[in-house]
């Protein structure tokens, strides 16, 4: 009958109802212990022997005690004492003592009271999976599977025994995580006690009210969703509530506070405050959800997705693209901080936007949202964000790190933050030297990447010159940063500040005087309503996609020729495209409607500063300098960041790939003029180089392939109607 050969040995689970039995129908079906169970209802022993959960039924005397290797106590918490107490005296000190209950620090007080002094073997535990159900035959083998179980060691523990709990859980399919005791019931409090509490309450308020009988008969799905937990079973629920006074007490206290505020509001037809409440909650829930679906899903699968382009002819239209992507960033920032409602046009909501509207959501920002990139932002000012609930996740987007970084170190909150294993391996050195230059306490992974934490700190004004070689996207973070500072900031860049960055800084009452010695001048923060320029990448493509192809005329609305984008258009008028500009230039980024057809490029000839200053775009311009006349040279991309390197490493593989020719010498591009036949172009998953392979797919001989364009479609969704609007075919294939 005793059996030391499995992996856990005898384990005994003493109250063998549900969650008991689980845990040992679990281990039983795996063959990984001999399962004895023990219950004051000698009924759920023969229930429990001929359902298949355990092997043997068993009393709590000396011969089955110090036999057992394990003993797992799954009663309601407060007949854990008089367990206890009754097999204190037959336990050996190399038996793991363990339990399941919803509370710890009474059950830690009862062993405290039973022993002395809770023994080194004895460690809690409880598991955050379960069910209303009570009793064996609600036994399930999988319930624990993708949960979490929390273990509560005390300082004394025996680390060996710990070590096999730990293993215990593992093996029922748990996450462990360790945790303190009072933290413990603190959180769980708020989390699972709080709500059975209301649940029972409102569903006995509502059978006890006038037209009960009609309440429960026209209740909704809602009502069933909220009050499941209210079928669990009383006797362990009222043992919880018993046995965590302190915590759910605190808890209770803050929700009827704010429930009040809510009864308040309605008594004022305060529609603001409940917007706001509502909308925040949903965030957070919807947060809540993505975290939960992670951790039981694990990630989803990524499918790959294609775009096939048929050679075209010309392109035609008149055109509005969506607002530029690095402004709809900070846009939104910037409306977040300010004091009021900000009513913003033409944002890119796709794509990485969405990972920094996301993180604003979770500070507490409420945004609403109308469809076509109009959103209304109820900004909170400089200090009155909240601390998320969860880690905020960046996922793969660097631009959120970079503008939103700043913004945490500025916090009197903490922050963690995630990201994706495709972010995962990227050193953030000079952002975190910004950081720690200006007194953030942000602490980082191994070799500057992320996970960060911040801690809240007081940030000094931003001076000197900025870490490492010049970015648009640090010199915002140094503005942004300095918005947090005592005084104003001052600091110096290799590279001009972006006209249009300037103007959407300045929308929001944030002065940024000189070039590339910068002073930010910071009065309050208000609130703007703006219209965004088209997006820099998706100009730039559809202008160089109507100068490729003969017979094209099209129309963009919403270009603005200042700053970045000015430049880049001035380059490409120099190498012969026909660009001419209609119209006044409108509004605080002086948007234009720019018109665009067929010419013959002349070839590229780009110097060292030229590549360096126009990185971002060197993957659309070397893909439309393949059908330029002539060869065309692009300096020092060698000497450009690895990433940017990569990039054009990866599109000279395509080139050469379908017939075209591309080269390297000493760190300079050579791309000589020629007409590709087509075939299969591999973006890496690099959403600038797919776009730059479309183009280079649009007038190849017989068309091409582009692989591996799920980003770039998750940047740009409406990227196949864009194509289609022009006159462009092609077509996502999966
Ligand atoms: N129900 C749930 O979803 C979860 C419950 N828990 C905790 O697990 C423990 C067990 O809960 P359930 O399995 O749901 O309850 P249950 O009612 O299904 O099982 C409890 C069992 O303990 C037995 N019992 C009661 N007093 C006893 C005593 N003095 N000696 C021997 N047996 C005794 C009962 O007869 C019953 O069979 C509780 O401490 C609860 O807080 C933890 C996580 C989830
Ligand atoms: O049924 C549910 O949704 C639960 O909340 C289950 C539950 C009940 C008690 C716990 O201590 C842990 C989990």
């Amino acid at each position: 009958m005793y059996d030391n050969k499995r992996e856990f040995g005898n384990v005994l689970i003493v109250g063998l109802g549900m969650i008991g039995g689980s845990f040992a129908k679990s281990l039983k079906q795996q063959g990984l212990a001999t399962l004895f169970g023990a219950d004051r209802r000698v009924g759920e022993l023969t229930l429990g022997v001929s359902t298949g959960v355990i092997d043997y039924p068993a009393q709590l005397d000396e011969v089955t005690i110090s036999n057992m290797d394990i003993i797992i106590l799954a009663t309601p918490v407060r007949a854990m004492e008089s367990v206890l107490t009754e097999i204190k005296a037959f336990i050996k000190p190399t038996t793991l003592i363990t339990d399941v209950g919803s509370t710890k620090g009474s059950v830690v007080a009862a062993a405290a009271k039973v022993f002395g002094e809770a023994p080194a073997n004895f460690i809690p535990g409880h598991p955050i999976a379960g069910a209303e159900k009570s009793g064996v035959l609600a036994a399930n083998p999988h319930l624990f599977e993708k949960h979490m179980a929390i273990v509560t060691p005390l300082p004394y523990s025996d680390p060996e025994l710990l070590d096999r709990l730990h293993r215990l859980w593992r093996a029922v399919g748990a996450d462990v995580v360790s945790m303190d005791v009072d933290h413990h019931d603190h959180v769980l409090a708020a989390s699972s006690h709080l709500p059975h509490l209301l649940a029972y309450t409102l569903v006995d308020t509502l059978a006890n009210a006038d037209r009960s009988q009609d309440i429960f008969r026209f209740a909704a799905g809602g009502f069933r969703d909220f009050t499941r937990i209210a079928s669990s079973d009383p006797v362990m629920w009222r043992d919880v509530f018993l046995a965590n006074k302190d915590a759910t007490l605190a808890t209770l206290d803050l929700f009827t506070d704010r429930l009040s505020d809510m009864r308040q509001a309605i008594v004022e037809a305060d529609g603001a405050s409940m917007y706001g409440v509502f909308t925040r909650a949903k965030s957070a829930r919807d947060h809540f959800l993505r975290l939960l679906e992670q951790r039981t899903l694990g990630k989803p699968q990524e499918k790959q997705l294609s775009i096939s382009v048929t050679p075209a002819s010309a392109i035609n239209g008149d055109i509005k693209l969506v607002g530029d992507k690095s402004l709809s960033h900070r846009a939104l920032i910037m409306a977040a901080l300010a004091e009021g409602v900000s009513e913003l046009a033409n944002v890119d909501l796709a794509g990485d936007v969405k990972v920094t509207m996301q993180a604003l959501k979770d500070m507490g920002v409420v945004i609403e949202e109308f469809g076509c990139g109009s959103v209304r932002v109820h900004g909170v000012g400089r200090t009155g964000l909240r601390a998320p609930i969860a880690p905020i996740n960046v996922h793969g987007s660097a631009t959120s790190l970079y503008l939103l970084a700043p913004v945490f170190a500025g916090q009197a909150f903490s922050v963690d933050v995630l990201a994706d294993d495709s972010l995962l391996n990227t050193p953030f050195t000079n952002l975190l030297r910004l950081l720690k230059n200006a007194g953030a306490a942000v602490s980082s992974g191994a070799a500057d990447c992320l996970p960060f934490k911040f801690l809240p700190s007081s940030i000094n004004a931003v001076s000197g010159k900025l870490p490492g070689p010049a970015s648009s996207r640090l010199m915002s973070s140094a503005v942004l940063l300095g918005l947090f500072a005592q005084g104003d900031s001052s600091f110096e860049s290799t590279m001009q500040f972006d006209e249009q960055v300037r103007a959407l800084f300045a929308s929001f009452g944030v002065e940024i005087e000189g070039q590339a010695s910068i002073t930010v001048r910071k009065a309050k923060l208000e609130a703007a309503n703006i219209e965004l320029p088209s997006d820099m990448q998706q100009s730039l493509w559809c202008v160089l996609l109507a100068s490729l192809l003969p017979g094209s005329a099209l129309q963009l609305q919403g270009v603005t020729h200042s700053g970045r984008m000015g430049a880049l258009l001035d380059l490409l008028q120099q190498n012969g495209a026909k660009l001419e500009w209609c119209g006044e230039p409108l509004g605080v980024f002086a948007t234009q409607r720019l018109r665009v057809s067929f010419a013959k490029l002349r070839s590229f000839s780009l110097s060292a500063e030229q590549s360096y200053e126009f990185r971002e775009f060197l993957p659309c311009l070397a893909m439309a300098a393949v059908y330029a006349e002539g060869d065309s040279q692009f300096e020092a991309v060698s000497n450009l960041p690895y990433f940017y390197e990569d990039r054009m490493t990866t599109l000279v593989d395509g080139v050469n790939h379908i017939g075209g020719v591309g080269e390297w010498h000493a760190g300079t591009l050579l791309i000589k003029g020629s007409t590709p036949h087509g075939g299969d172009l591999d973006s890496a998953g690099n959403e600038l180089v797919a776009l730059a392979f479309l183009l280079l797919a649009a007038r190849c001989r017989n068309g091409a392939t582009v692989r591996d364009c799920q980003k770039l479609l998750a940047q740009i969704p409406n990227l196949e109607e864009i194509a289609t609007t022009l006159g462009l075919k092609c077509s996502v294939l999966s």
